[in-house]
This record gives structure tokens, C-alpha cells and sequence, in this order.
């Protein structure tokens, strides 16, 4: 018996989820996998189970499909034993913003920004109830960098640090923990799957690397853990740049530059 609280990750059948599983069916966590290849979210159950002692339930989902995505919201605000989620889940973009069609656009912010918001939003108000648990949301350095020239999968990211930021403010007082993970490009299929050959990047991180990296920030309980940012106060600096320039925004009247000159 495991007096851990189970944890749901979603995208857990490969990559960054998967390895979330493992290291946290390794710490004694029931488990509740989710995604849409059942075979190998069973399999990878299995493993778990054998390797690590652990409960690994699996709930299979596609989370951009509405019926799926209630019964997996319905998971997180009744199954008390659950009080943390990995919400992991994502697609990347694959070609340029002139390429990307109406399917492409909805299937990207459906996966990567509504589903995350809805499954954050089912679990944390039993959270909430009981003043405890946490959220894990997987952003991206691409959220931080419109230079990369992936603008709407970015912008997903660049929502996912907001919610999370925002998360904390409201949720944090109330005994939650929110962490936001930014990776950058990490060895996982989501490469291929847009049809990027990952090979062709001058540098990429193994997803075993990158996880143990996102747990260390996670132990410690950080906001925003950005395992391949290698001077952490570029961050700190980011940030209070972005509050101070909150305290030069003054509602009532436009600023001089935008005043006609007579
Ligand atoms: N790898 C990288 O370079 C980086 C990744 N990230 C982020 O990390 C997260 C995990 O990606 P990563 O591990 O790299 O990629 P993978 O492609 O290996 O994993 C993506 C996971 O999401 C699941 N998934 C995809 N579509 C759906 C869907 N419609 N419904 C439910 N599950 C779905 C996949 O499972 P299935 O197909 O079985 O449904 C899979 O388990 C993503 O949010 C990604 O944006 C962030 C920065 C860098
Ligand atoms: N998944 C990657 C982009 O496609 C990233 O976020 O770096």
C-alpha cells in the first residue's frame, strides 16, 4: 500500500509522458495513463506494474474529441485517490502558418491549450477542497521565442506559462502546487509526427534527461523549470522586466506617443 497520491498523466503512451510515468511509478505513485494508443499504454502498464509494484490504470482518450475529453474530466473531479496531474499531452506544428489548414489549427489549440485548460479546470476545485495536489503543465521555449517559426504552436505554449503563471496566483494560497515545464527540443516522436526529421537539429535533449531535469524543479517545488536554460536569472530577469513594465500601464489616459498633436 502507497500512501502517495495517484497521479493522471496525460500523453503517457510516449516521449516526455512516458518517462513521466516511469519516474514517478519508481517513486511508489499509482498511476492513470492516458492517450489514444491503447495497446501501448498497456503495455506500458504492464511494465510499470512488474517493474515498480505500483497500481497503473490505463484511459484511453483522445482528448480533442468531446466525449473523451468528459469522461477523462470526469476521472479527475471523482477519483479522490488522483491528486496530482501531468497534463503532457501535445502535437507540434507541422509547416509553416501559410500551410496550416482549419483541421490543423483546431486539432493543435484543441490538444495542446483546451484540453489542458479543461482537465486543469476539472481537477482543481476538489484540489482546492481538500488544499492540497499539484498541476504540471508542458509548455515549450518555443512559447518564448516567435523566432522559431512555429506561431500557433508557440502561442499554445506561450498559454500554457500564462495559465500556469495565473494558476499559481489564484491556486497557490489555497495549498496548490503549478508547475510549468519548458522544455526545447527533446529526442520524442513528436518530431515525426509533424514530419520533422530530428536528426537534422544541431542539438537535441534525451527525454530521460530532460524529466529528471523538470523533477528536480518540481522537488523543489519551482513555477517555471526550464531544464536547457543554463543561466537560470535570464529567466528572473524576463519576468520582474515584464512586472515592471505592468507598473508603467496606467488605465486612464493614453500614453504621450498616442495623443494627436494639434
Ligand atoms: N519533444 C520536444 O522537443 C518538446 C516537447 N514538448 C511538449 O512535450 C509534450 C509531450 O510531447 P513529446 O513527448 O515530445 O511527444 P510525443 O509525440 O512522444 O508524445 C505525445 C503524447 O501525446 C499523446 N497525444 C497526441 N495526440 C493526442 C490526442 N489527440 N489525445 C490524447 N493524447 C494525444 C500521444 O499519444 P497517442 O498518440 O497514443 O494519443 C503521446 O503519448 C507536448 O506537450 C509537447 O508540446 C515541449 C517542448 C519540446
Ligand atoms: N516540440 C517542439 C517543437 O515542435 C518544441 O516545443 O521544441
Amino acid at each position: 500500500m502507497t500512501s502517495l497520491p495517484a497521479v493522471l498523466i496525460t500523453g503517457a503512451s510516449s516521449g516526455i509522458g512516458a518517462v513521466y510515468a516511469d519516474r514517478l511509478a519508481r517513486r511508489g505513485h499509482e498511476l492513470v495513463l492516458v492517450a489514444r494508443d491503447k495497446a501501448r499504454l498497456d503495455a506500458s502498464a504492464a511494465r510499470l506494474r512488474e517493474t515498480y509494484g505500483v497500481e497503473v490504470n490505463v484511459l484511453q482518450a483522445d482528448l480533442t474529441a468531446q466525449s473523451d475529453l468528459a469522461t477523462v474530466e470526469a476521472r479527475l473531479r471523482d477519483d479522490t485517490r488522483i491528486q496530482i496531474l501531468v497534463n503532457n499531452a501535445g502535437i507540434a506544428q507541422s509547416g509553416d502558418f501559410l500551410q496550416q489548414s482549419a483541421v490543423s489549427i483546431d486539432a493543435l489549440i484543441a490538444l495542446n491549450a483546451t484540453a489542458l485548460t479543461r482537465l486543469a479546470a476539472a481537477i482543481a476545485p476538489r484540489l482546492v477542497q481538500v488544499g492540497a495536489g499539484t498541476i504540471v503543465n508542458i509548455s515549450s521555449v518555443v512559447g518564448l521565442a516567435p523566432e522559431l517559426g512555429m506561431s500557433i504552436y508557440g502561442a499554445t505554449k506561450a498559454f500554457v506559462l500564462f495559465l500556469s503563471q495565473g494558476l499559481h496566483l489564484e491556486l497557490s494560497p489555497k495549498g496548490i502546487y503549478v508547475q510549468a515545464v519548458l522544455p526545447a527540443a527533446t529526442r520524442t516522436e513528436i518530431w515525426e509526427r509533424a514530419g520533422i526529421d530530428v536528426n537534422i537539429l544541431p542539438e537535441v535533449m534525451d527525454v530521460e534527461e530532460l524529466v529528471d531535469a523538470a523533477l528536480v524543479g518540481y522537488d523543489r517545488r519551482e513555477l517555471v523549470t526550464i531544464p536547457p536554460l543554463h543561466v537560470a536569472e535570464r529567466w528572473d530577469v524576463l519576468d520582474g522586466a515584464r512586472q515592471g513594465l505592468l507598473s508603467d500601464v496606467r488605465q486612464a489616459h493614453a500614453a504621450d506617443r498616442y495623443r494627436h498633436q494639434a
